[in-house]
């Protein structure tokens, strides 16, 4: 990996429950930025914030495939846990840890073109390309964006993006390299094991056998196409681990999942 290719790292959202976890994760990405000179971008999520700020309110949710059904008069809440709440809590992060950064969500700039994925899901968008320029000039500026995975369409219509469907997406972008951090220490097989280097094939066979299902098989579909795209693995690990994140960008085989096709 070349050192002044960028580096684009998602973080699952129930990392945003454990502040010991957020501190120890900023402090290892301080480190990285000041030792490793290799431009960063953060892409987050924040299933879990969505989930108990609909519950706070009496409202219920429901997922299909992996994905939010999102009624368009939910998507305020939803933009405002993952926009707001989830986004500017990594940036208190970023600032509590002298990183100078920007939180951005994916209209900004432009960085994602989005459009409504299903209507049977609501306000859910998918990613069709974009435009690196604006996080182009802040990575070499010097700032760390933090994305969340709030879309707006051509229309001026807010949606709600799949956070790992939006990391890939801006890997894609930004001809990146990615790690996807999650709260697993990487894909495991059906015996609860890890598994070090997952094929396309490998996966196709654990999503059919429902090994591999939920948030996991968007998140392994998202990675299958960016590794097709980018042509080099994506790394699935666990954030509570952040000391591995070397290694998992390395590409070693002691920590995670290496995803290939
Ligand atoms: N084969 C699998 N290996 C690991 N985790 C799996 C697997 N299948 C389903 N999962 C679930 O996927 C979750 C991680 O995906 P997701 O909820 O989207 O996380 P994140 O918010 O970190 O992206 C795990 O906590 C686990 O419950
Ligand atoms: C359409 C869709 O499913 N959107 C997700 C966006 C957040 C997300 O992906 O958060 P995690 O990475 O923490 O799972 C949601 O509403 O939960």
């Amino acid at each position: 990996m070349s050192t002044q290719q960028p580096l684009v790292i998602k973080l699952g959202g129930t990392l945003l429950e454990s502040d010991k976890a957020l501190a120890a994760l900023f402090t290892t990405l301080k480190t990285f930025l000041d030792e490793v000179n290799r431009p960063l971008l953060l892409v987050h999520g924040g299933g879990v914030l969505v989930d108990n700020q609909l519950k706070a309110m009496g409202l219920t949710s429901t997922k299909k495939n992996g994905l939010r059904v999102t009624p368009f008069e939910q998507i305020p809440v939803i933009a405002g846990a993952l926009a707001g709440t989830a986004n500017k809590l990594l940036l208190a992060q970023a600032i509590a840890h002298e990183i100078p950064s920007v939180g951005l969500c994916l209209g900004d700039g432009g960085l994602c073109r989005v459009s409504q994925l299903d209507p049977e899901l609501g306000a859910v968008g998918q990613i069709e390309g974009g435009d690196a320029t604006l996080v182009n000039s802040l990575l070499a500026g010097g700032f760390l964006p933090i994305v969340s995975s709030i879309g707006i369409t051509f229309d001026g219509k807010l949606m709600n993006v799949n956070a790992d469907q939006a990391a890939t997406a801006i890997a894609e972008i930004l001809d990146a390299d990615l790690v996807m951090l999650s709260d697993v220490s990487g894909i495991l097989d059906g015996k609860g094991q890890r598994i070090a280097h997952l094929t396309e094939a490998a996966a196709q066979e654990l999503m059919d056998k429902n090994i591999i299902k939920d948030g996991m098989a968007v998140k392994v579909k998202a990675a299958l196409k960016a590794t097709k795209t980018l042509g080099k693995p994506v790394a699935v690990g666990s954030w509570r681990y952040p000391e591995q994140l070397l290694s998992l960008l390395a590409g070693e085989s002691e920590h995670g999942t290496r995803i290939s096709h």
